[in-house]
């Protein structure tokens, strides 16, 4: 079932024609202007029908603020400048007034159909150096990803990105962002889980002066900074309780209050975020509020593992590969077909971000104008049965690079070793640099090996 707006201030026409789209089947909603078409936000529709003369603003107005909606122009001055002005200001098509019911119908089906079509179309997305890519793949988990991006993220509603680490999460944040009505204002990008726990309150909501030991200063917090825009959360099963109640405030009531203060500011904040855990398994143990899990789970879209994008591992390792080569300035280099198998048969526990490692590895190392299995420097290749799901192996060093099997036991051991004996005594920051590895990657393995962060009784600043 399609969402139809039809925008027409002749009510006779405009009852006419929504009897006749509702008896095929399609949700319509009304307007009699421009204006009271805005206010039932256009781009949460399929199509707008819109007639060219309205009282206050013509029909074509609509045509930039409904986009990326297709708006069907309807004009009784079918005389063909006025038809062919509307395409050139970017009408989807037009159709006379009065119309033959049939045409009208098969006109709209065919401005679905094609719609349908483009709804799985990669965004584009504004990488951190500005430049605009293309999100790799086409597999049909992948479309359904992108036509969900393309409808949710004009809708302003809170979005809920589920999937491994590697996935893609913070792509398909970044994808809404720039779709919607808030592109022009700041995305802020925050991991719950590289952020001390003692540290998170305040990082993103502020503190006053004074608030706690060390807080010498007044400090705004990240929801704040991303007011007007959009606030990517991601990792957000880390939050700790506190946390999640003042978030939820903000959700509730578009109010902020930092830490100290007594003072409520209102915030206008899109909130965007991501969990590789499951909230609702989290919420049966107290670890995550019930509540809050229902206010993030408006819209879910689900980042399908890449061991599962079978049809797209290729493809995304052939691009991957070609920027890595520019990058290290090696032109002209090509997987063997015995990598090609490889990259094909890895569970790929990292998912596109260790595949993305993996290449990068092989541009540097592969001394001729190929790259052989043993340069993707890949810790096991499972045979064909053995995929998933398979036990994640164990990344060696800073950068998650990988090492054999021998090596990648005794670092499991060594990380678990020095984990566990000195994780009392040391913070987070602190364990991750004597292991020379970032609180991210010291993060994703204490998960990996089941070693969890001990929760810490009281707030300090270190
Ligand atoms: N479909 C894709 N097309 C192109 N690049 C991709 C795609 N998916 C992921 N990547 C790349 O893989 C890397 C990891 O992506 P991203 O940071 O978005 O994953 P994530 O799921 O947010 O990971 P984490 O949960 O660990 O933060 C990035 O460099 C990103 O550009």
């Amino acid at each position: 079932m399609s969402r139809i707006l039809i925008v027409e201030d002749d009510a006779i026409i405009r009852s006419a024609l929504k009897r006749l789209l509702e008896r095929h089947d399609h949700r319509v909603s009304e307007a009699g202007s421009v204006d009271e078409a805005l206010a039932l936000e256009p781009q949460g529709f399929d199509l707008v029908i819109s007639d060219l003369r309205l009282p206050g603003e013509p029909g074509t107005e609509l045509i930039a603020l409904a986009a990326p909606v297709p708006v069907l122009i309807m004009t009784s001055y079918a005389s063909m400048r006025s038809a062919v002005e509307a395409l050139k200001l970017g009408a989807v098509d037009f159709v006379a007034k009065p119309f033959d019911h049939d045409e009208l119908l098969e006109t709209v089906a065919r401005i679905l159909h094609r719609e349908a079509f483009k709804q799985g179309v990669p965004p584009d997305v504004a990488q951190p150096g500005g430049k605009h890519q293309p999100m790799i793949g086409n597999c049909p988990a992948m479309q359904v990803v992108y036509t969900r991006i393309r409808k949710a993220a004009p809708a302003d509603v809170t979005v809920l990105i589920q999937g491994e680490s590697g996935t893609g999460k913070e792509l398909v944040a970044r994808a809404l962002h720039q779709q919607s009505r808030r592109a022009h204002a700041p995305l802020v990008c925050v991991n719950c889980a590289a952020i001390p726990e003692t540290l998170i309150e305040s990082e993103l909501f502020g503190h006053e002066k004074g608030a706690f030991t060390g807080a010498s200063a007044s400090r705004t917090g990240l929801v704040e900074a991303a007011d007007g825009g959009t606030l990517f959360l991601d990792e957000i099963g880390e939050l700790p309780l506190d946390a999640q109640a003042r978030l939820l405030r903000v959700l509730q009531e578009g109010e902020i209050r930092k830490i100290g203060s007594v003072e409520t500011r209102h915030v206008d904040v899109r909130l965007i975020a991501a969990t590789h855990r499951d909230l609702q398994s989290l919420s049966k143990t107290g670890e995550f509020r019930l509540d809050l899990y229902y206010r993030l789970d408006v819209m879910q879209i689900d980042l399908p593992a890449l061991r599962e994008r079978e049809d797209d591992i290729l493809e995304i390792a052939d691009v991957l590969l070609e920027k890595a080569c520019r990058r290290h300035a090696r032109n002209g280099l090509r997987l063997s077909q015995a990598s090609r198998r490889t990259i094909r048969d890895y569970p790929w526990p990292g998912n596109v971000r260790e595949l993305e490692n993996a290449l990068e590895r092989g541009a540097i190392l592969a001394e001729g104008h190929l790259i052989h299995p043993d340069d993707l420097g890949l810790a096991r290749t499972p045979r064909p049965q053995d995929r998933s799901p398979a036990p994640a192996p164990v990344l060696a060093g800073a950068g998650d690079q990988e090492a054999s099997d021998g090596e990648d036991l005794s670092l499991e051991d060594y990380f678990q070793h020095f984990v566990l004996e000195h994780q009392d005594q040391m913070s987070e920051t602190e364990l991750a640099q004597k292991l020379g590895i970032s609180r991210k990657c010291l993060w994703e393995r204490r998960q990996r090996l089941g070693i969890p962060r001990k929760k810490s009784p009281r707030r300090s600043t270190s």
